[in-house]
C-alpha cells in the first residue's frame, strides 16, 4: 500500500524528499537548515528561504488581512534571522478564491511591506493565482559576509543553549500573528562570531532543539525551571505548541556575558540548557531529576499532534 503523508508525518516526508538531491558547487548549505546559503561574490553569501501561510492551517479565516501579511513575511524573515542574515528581498505568490475583495489583498500586501521595511527588505515581486483557500507563499532573500552564516550544525558539547524571549501560548494569545522576527538579534549574534549554532522556534522548543542536536551530532539537556514562559502558560506549552518565532542559539559559556552586554533587543537572552556529547535529549527539573524530552511537537499531516 502506498504510504501517505499522514503515515510518514512532515519530518520523515521532508527527509525522504531531500535525501538524494544533487549537490551544487556554489550551494554552501542546501536543504536541512532554516535557509539555504549560496556563494555570492568574493565577500558575500546569499541566503534563501521560503514558507507557505495557508488559511485554516496557519491562520483562521477571520484574521485581519494586515496580520496575515505580517505573519507571512515574519515567518520568512525569522528564517533569515536564524542564519544571521540581512534581509534584502521578499517575493510573494498569493493564492486566493475569486470572491476575495481586492481591498483584502491590498491590506495583506501592506502587512508584508510594512514589516519588510522595518527590517530593511523590499517586496520585489510575486504572482497571483486562483485557488480554493487564501494562501501566501513567501520567498525571502538575504545576504551576509562570506562564510559567516550561523548554521544548525555547529553546536559543541558544553555549549550553553539560550533563547531570545519567553515561549508558549502563541496561538491563544494571537502572538503568532504579530510577533517581531528577531532579525536584529540574529544579525548581532552572527556579527559577534560567538554563536556556534542557531535555529528559529517555529515547531516548538522540543522539536527545534532536536533539529540542532541532530544536525550537530550532539544531545542536549534543558533545565525546566529556566525556560522562560509567557504569562499563564506552562512548560508543555513552551516545549510543544510552537510558533514562538524566538531564536535558540548555542555558544560557549564564557560568551554569554559578552552577548548580554552588546545585546540589541529589549530583554537579554535566557540560558536554558547545555549541549551534551551523549546524543539524547533530556529535561532536568528543579530537584535535579532527569527525564527524556518527549518528541511530540507540532507536525503537519499529524492530526493527533498538539493543536491549539
Ligand atoms: N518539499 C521540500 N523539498 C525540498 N526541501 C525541503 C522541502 N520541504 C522542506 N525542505 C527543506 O527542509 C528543511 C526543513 O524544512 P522546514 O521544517 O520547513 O524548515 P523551517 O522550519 O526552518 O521553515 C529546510 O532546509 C527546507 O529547505
Ligand atoms: C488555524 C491554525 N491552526 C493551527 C495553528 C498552529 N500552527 C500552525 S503551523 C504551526 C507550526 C509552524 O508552522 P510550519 O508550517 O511547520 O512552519 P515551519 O516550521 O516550516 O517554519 C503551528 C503551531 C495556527 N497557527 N493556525
Ligand atoms: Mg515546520
Amino acid at each position: 500500500m502506498a504510504r501517505t503523508l499522514k503515515d510518514l508525518g512532515e519530518r520523515e516526508a521532508i527527509r525522504r524528499l531531500t535525501a538524494h538531491l544533487p549537490a551544487a558547487a556554489e550551494l554552501v548549505t542546501g536543504p536541512g537548515d532554516d535557509a539555504a546559503v549560496a556563494r555570492g561574490d568574493e565577500s558575500s553569501d546569499w541566503v534563501f528561504t521560503t514558507d507557505p501561510l495557508i488559511e485554516d492551517r496557519h491562520f483562521a479565516s477571520d484574521t485581519p488581512p494586515a496580520s496575515i501579511g505580517h505573519k507571512a513575511a515574519g515567518r520568512a524573515l525569522s528564517d533569515l534571522a536564524a542564519m544571521g542574515a540581512d534581509p534584502k528581498y521578499i517575493f510573494v505568490n498569493t493564492v486566493a478564491p475569486a470572491d476575495v475583495p481586492i481591498e483584502t489583498l491590498e491590506a495583506v500586501c501592506r502587512g508584508i511591506t510594512d514589516l519588510a521595511r522595518t527590517h530593511g527588505a523590499v517586496l520585489a515581486g510575486g504572482d497571483l493565482a486562483e485557488g480554493d483557500a487564501l494562501a501566501l507563499h513567501v520567498f525571502a532573500v538575504g545576504t551576509l559576509p562570506r562564510g559567516s552564516a550561523v548554521l544548525r550544525s555547529g553546536a559543541r558539547p558544553g555549549d550553553r543553549i539560550a533563547v531570545t524571549g519567553p515561549l508558549g501560548g502563541s496561538f491563544a494569545s494571537g502572538r503568532h500573528l504579530n510577533f517581531t522576527p528577531r532579525v536584529d538579534e540574529g544579525r548581532f549574534l552572527r556579527e559577534s562570531g560567538l554563536a556556534h549554532a542557531m535555529i528559529d522556534l517555529s515547531d516548538g522548543l522540543g522539536t527545534d532543539l532536536r533539529h540542532i542536536a541532530a544536525a550537530s551530532g550532539t544531545g542536549a539537556t534543558l533545565f525546566s525551571e529556566r525556560v522562560p514562559l509567557h504569562a499563564g502558560v506552562d512548560l508543555n506549552a513552551a516545549l510543544f505548541e510552537g510558533e514562538d518565532y524566538e531564536l535558540l542559539f548555542c555558544c560557549p559559556a564564557e560568551a554569554l556575558e559578552e552577548i548580554r552586554v552588546g545585546w540589541p533587543g529589549e530583554s537579554a537572552p535566557v540560558e536554558i540548557g547545555v549541549i551534551t556529547e551523549e546524543r539524547t535529549l533530556s529535561l532536568v527539573d528543579a530537584s535535579g531529576a532527569r527525564a527524556p524530552l518527549e518528541d511530540r511537537a507540532w507536525e503537519h499531516f499529524r492530526p493527533e499532534g498538539p493543536r491549539p
